[in-house]
């Protein structure tokens, strides 16, 4: 990969490789952008194949994390970070080492539990630095929150493609029964919604099934299944050349990362058989909306009000996407470019008053 080309082209303001000798950590920090406030994103650890996966894996999170932040009008910058590591090695010491490296950016970077990281691996993190949210039992932990907004997701969805408004009797596909997956069940269970699931995990499929009567699926048929809508909630990159023709479903709502194998060429094809995609990080956001709650003292009714928007910012996307003749993705990709310029700007005439 040209380092500094791609960096200029994705506009990455720092990537830094963070390397420590006794605990082997690998990782990578990547800092998108920092105009409206410290970047904010949890960190992932992946066993990944290559350093170039990894790496391009945070540059494409990082860039995704200042978008989510401007759709959902909050003022935070965007970064992710990635551990490169096989779950099976995780060690204290490991996190310890990568938690003096988040202190060294001394608040540029505020980070938190994403794949593959326990509450117990993030403590150890919290030793070295403070810059560390969604530990708070307080605010109930982003899972939950980021499924309500997948919820509210679907329920945009559902009547802008399908002109239906209510969810009960709608078939949904969930693919990852993790933290997000298993509570998004329950929400669309609570609806009257079928469900169908798949996870790599035979006890989560086993516990959905017993608790929501959910139809349990192999992992690779979880694709072409006959269903209304297909909500990603395990890995990135599976809205590719190979899934997208097995897909029956008219709706992709999920809260994977990074769903769009590519982003110009996967998005294209959806919306060239008529399937309507939610952009990822648009309504994902709910982790970030209660993280970034959180920091800057819970208050509920607040964070419920920014969760609700991610409901009215799909529609205006759909809408916008529908008008122009862009995808849906393009869209999204334009409102987070024109709320950012508008946010940089008032932050400019403010400190300049
Ligand atoms: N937790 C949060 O608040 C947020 C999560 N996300 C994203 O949502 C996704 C899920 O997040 P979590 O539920 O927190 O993660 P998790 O790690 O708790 O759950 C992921 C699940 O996917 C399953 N899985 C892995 N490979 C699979 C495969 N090939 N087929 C089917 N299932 C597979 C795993 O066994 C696991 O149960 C991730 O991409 C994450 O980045 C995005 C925004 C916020
Ligand atoms: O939406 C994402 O991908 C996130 O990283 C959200 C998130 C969950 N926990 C956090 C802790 C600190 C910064 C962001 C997050």
């Amino acid at each position: 990969m040209k380092l500094f080309e791609t960096t200029k082209e994705m506009g990455h303001e720092q990537v830094l490789f963070c390397h420590d000798k006794e605990s082997n950590l690998k990782a990578i920090i990547a800092i998108h952008d920092t105009g409206l406030g410290s970047a904010m994103g949890a960190t992932r650890l992946w066993p990944y194949v290559t350093e170039e996966d990894a790496l391009r894996d945070a540059l494409r999170l990082s860039r995704g994390m200042t978008y989510k932040a401007a759709c959902a009008n909050i003022p935070v910058g965007g970064g992710k970070a990635v551990i490169i590591a096989n779950p099976e090695n995780k060690t204290d010491e490991l996190f310890r080492a990568y938690g003096r490296f988040v202190e060294s950016l001394n608040g540029r970077f505020i980070t938190g539990q994403d794949v593959n990281l326990s509450p117990e691996d993030v403590r150890q993190i919290s030793k070295e630095t403070n810059h560390v949210v969604g530990t708070s039992e307080k605010s109930g932990g982003p899972a939950p929150i980021t499924s309500i907004g997948v919820l509210l997701g679907i329920k945009a969805a559902t009547e802008f493609r399908l002109q239906r408004n209510e969810l009960a009797g709608l078939k949904v596909a969930v693919q990852g029964l993790g933290n997000v997956g298993k509570n998004l069940c329950q929400r669309l269970h609570e609806h009257d919604v079928k469900l169908f699931v798949t996870d790599v995990s035979k006890e989560k499929t086993e516990e959905i099934k017993r608790l929501y009567g959910a139809t349990v699926v192999e992992p690779n048929e979880i694709y072409s299944l006959d269903v209304d809508v297909f909500a990603p909630c395990a890995l990135g990159g599976i809205l590719n050349s190979s899934t997208i023709p097995q897909l029956k479903a008219l709706i992709v709502a999920g809260a994977a990362n990074n769903q769009l194998e590519n982003e110009h060429i996967h998005s294209k094809l959806l919306e060239s058989k008529g399937i309507l995609y939610c952009p990822d990080y648009v309504i994902n956001a709910g982790g970030l909306i209660n993280v970034y709650n959180e920091m800057i003292g819970y208050e509920e009714e607040k964070a419920l009000s920014q969760l609700n928007n991610i409901y009215s910012t799909l529609l205006e996307i759909f809408e916008s996407a529908e008008k122009e003749g862009y995808t849906t993705y393009e869209a999204s990709k334009v409102l987070a470019e024109k709320r950012i310029l508008k946010a940089k700007h008032i932050k400019l005439m403010q400190q300049t008053n």
